[in-house]
């Protein structure tokens, strides 16, 4: 982890007072020493490759050249999973090592243009095709024989699925589909990796046979001839453009003019289609949900990594950087000392562990929940389904606020491409738009919760993540009490309030003549406000217990500071919503004054550990990337180099000069 070179003397000396043992720390979120080591050694495998090296930074490149690069180190870093693949004998797991977690994003800061291939393109071919066509598929996709993406948003219709124009009509006499786009509105726009990396898709189409429309279905579409790499005849694909950030992705278009495939493209694990065009239906729609909640749980995890690295960076940065002078005849104090500082910073530390917690908590439901479907259960599907749709939108929203909030607290010098914090912004804030916008995913596990509250206040006995709705729907208002346990109570009180009063209210509004949708759209904003509680109490709950499974056996030191962390994540979220316990509640003045000092308190006490705190997140300079993150703390000098790097200070003077600035001034432009 740490550079040779000398260390600057703030960051040592923080180091030096940590209270506790990093390294069992870094062990602890690693799920054991062995995993570190796992770890440590994958990411020395990987970097000492080079790939990530680049002779001109690539902010200064053009956007072809910009894609040119990233398809290089795609296929380098594709070519290294190959390798470890055959040394190693692994199949996913490589891919998921090297390209997911940190790894893959210090490699291809902007994006990879061949991400798609293993985060969409062959989960859904695992998840959607027969044992047949797996058979075919995967062993190719597998090798990297083809690459693929997933197509499903178009240039009309991105949240709304049944809203999508693409058509597969069944022609029976020749036994294919023909694949079209009837308007613009039709086209596919966004898939990454579709302009000009891909030259196989899985393309969500209208599936139409015997002249009936049966919905929205997934089909095997080759774009481009495997030799020449030139789209097919009828196939119009292209990039959509410059975007905020991710512009290593090559996000594409795509439309269809009657593109002919075989029949046995369509991938038929859940619904087919007979040789005569007969349609034989999937037993339950809910099956396709499985792909969508592993990439969902999959996005939780990323934020955990993208947070760990921002305050990675920030934190740094404040044991190192100096400034202003509160007691005159003292030295300028580190901006790590002063509170606010601390206020921005170490909620974000937490942020990372109760997001990793809920993560691995979720993941085993995951896991669980895909067992009991493989034997026909499908009863915890809906809870899982509610869970994964608000966590992806909370985990997303808030791993966006702590990144941004981590550039403003470096000042002037978080603006800079090269403190790695905006293109982390950049991958953060995408990810509440794409796999389902963030609102859209709130009003879909509110929906999961009003009917949870009605069940409830029937009496009916709920799943566990919304049996607190229950203990809420029988008890009136309990006294608080301004303990964890009592915040955590509190904020099931308050979750179940704010349910209970939409269900309130889209009933009253029905009573007043309006339709139930209408009913719906004008509680809305309440609904997605109780879905973001609802998940709030499922991240609390779990980080508290998580954490109190978790460092059982941890050294007293670090047990002391997990729980300080985890007081600080719940408190902070407390005093976030103030206004809501105040009104679901029965806290009081007194209380929030109380809990307004245990937060300062607990910000002054983990103040000398926060270095150590970040250090244990063990994330290298290579992945780090950042001038002021670096583990030696040489922030100004690395500032400098990068500075330096600018292409424009490759001459002293500008040909601009001569051309423009210089007749300009003189009066002669
Ligand atoms: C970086 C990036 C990568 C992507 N990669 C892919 C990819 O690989 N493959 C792919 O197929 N797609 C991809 N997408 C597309 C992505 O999945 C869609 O953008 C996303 O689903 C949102 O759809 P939309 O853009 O149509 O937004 P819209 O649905 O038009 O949303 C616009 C606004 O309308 C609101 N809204 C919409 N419906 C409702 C409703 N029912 N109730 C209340 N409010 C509503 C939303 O909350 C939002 O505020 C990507 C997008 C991004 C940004």
């Amino acid at each position: 982890m740490s550079s040779k070179t000398k260390v600057n003397a703030d960051l040592q000396r923080e180091r030096d007072k940590c209270s506790f043992n990093i390294t069992e720390l870094t062990n602890l979120l690693d799920g054991g020493a062995a995993m570190t080591e796992e770890r440590r050694r994958r990411e020395e495998t990987v970097l000492k490759e080079g790939i990530h090296i680049e002779e001109v930074p690539s902010e200064y490149l053009s956007h072809k050249e910009k894609y040119e690069l990233a398809v290089k180190k795609a296929c380098l870093l594709f070519k290294l999973i190959r390798r470890l693949q055959e040394e190693e004998n692994t199949g996913m797991e490589s891919f998921r090592a090297v390209l997911g977690g940190s790894l893959g994003a210090a490699i291809l800061q902007d994006g990879s243009p061949l991400t798609l291939h293993y985060v969409m393109f062959i989960p859904t071919l695992m998840g959607q095709a027969t044992v047949e066509q797996q058979a075919y598929w995967i062993g190719r996709a597998f090798n990297l024989d083809i690459i693929g993406t997933y197509a499903q948003t178009e240039l009309g219709h991105g949240t709304f699925i049944r809203g999508l124009e693409t058509t597969a009509t069944y022609d029976p006499s020749t036994k294919e589909f023909v694949l079209h786009s009837p308007t613009l509105t039709a086209y596919k726009w966004w898939p990454g990796g579709l302009a000009h990396s891909a030259n196989y898709c899985i393309v969500m189409a209208q599936l139409y046979t015997n002249g009936q429309c049966h919905g929205i279905h997934p089909f095997v579409v080759q774009l481009r001839d495997e030799e020449t790499h030139m789209p097919l005849p009828g196939i119009k694909v292209g990039e959509i453009g410059a975007k905020l950030g991710m512009n290593g992705t090559n996000n594409g278009f795509l439309g269809f003019e009657h593109v002919r495939i075989p029949r046995e493209h369509l991938l038929m694990k859940n619904s087919q289609v007979l040789e005569d065009g007969t349609y034989v239906k999937s037993p339950s729609s809910k099956l396709t949900y499985g792909t969508m909640m592993f990439v969902r749980v999959v996005i939780v995890k990323d934020m955990c990594n993208y947070i760990a690295k921002a305050v990675t960076i920030a934190t740094r940065y404040s044991a190192v950087r100096r400034q202003s002078q509160p007691k005159p005849d003292e030295p300028e104090p580190q901006i790590l000392d002063y509170l606010t500082q601390q206020h921005k910073l170490l909620v974000g530390i937490s942020t990372a562990h109760a997001f990793q917690l809920s993560a691995e908590w979720i993941w085993n439901m995951y896991n669980n929940v895909t067992a009991e479907l493989e034997t026909g259960d499908m009863e915890r599907l809906p809870e899982l389904h509610a869970l994964s749709c608000c966590l992806k939108a909370v985990t997303t929203a808030e791993a966006a606020s702590v990144v941004e909030r981590c550039r403003l607290a470096c000042g002037g010098h978080g603006y800079m491409l090269a403190s790695n914090l905006p293109l982390t912004y950049g991958h953060v804030t995408a990810a509440c738009t794409y796999e389902g916008e963030n609102t859209v995913l709130l009003l879909q596990t509110a929906r999961y919760l009003v009917k949870a509250w009605q069940q409830a206040a029937a009496g009916t006995s709920l799943p566990p993540t919304v049996r607190y709705l229950s203990r809420a729907a029988a008890a009136r208002k309990p006294r608080w009490d301004n303990s964890v346990s009592g915040l955590l109570h509190g904020f099931e009180t308050l979750a179940a309030g704010k349910i209970a009063l939409c269900v309130a209210n889209i009933e009253k509004r029905q009573k007043s003549g309006l339709s139930y949708e209408d009913a719906w759209n004008m509680t809305s904003v309440q609904l997605a406000e109780a879905s973001e509680a609802h998940c709030r109490v499922f991240i609390l709950s779990s980080y508290y217990e998580e954490t109190e499974r978790l460092v059982k056996s941890s050294s007293p030191e670090l047990r002391e500071v997990m729980f300080q962390l985890v007081d600080l994540y719940i408190v902070y979220w407390a005093l976030q919503r103030i206004g809501d316990l105040l009104r679901f509640t029965s806290i009081s003045e007194r209380d929030i004054e109380k809990l307004q000092y245990w937060y300062e308190d607990l910000l002054t006490k983990l103040r000398p550990n926060a270095v150590g705190l970040v250090d244990a997140f063990d994330l290298r300079d290579e992945i780090l990337h950042s001038a002021l993150g670096a583990y030696d703390g040489r922030v100004y000098e690395r500032l400098m180099e990068e500075a330096l790097k600018s292409p424009l200070n490759a001459e002293p003077v500008n040909q601009s000069f001569h051309k423009y600035l210089k007749p300009f001034m003189q009066g002669k432009l």
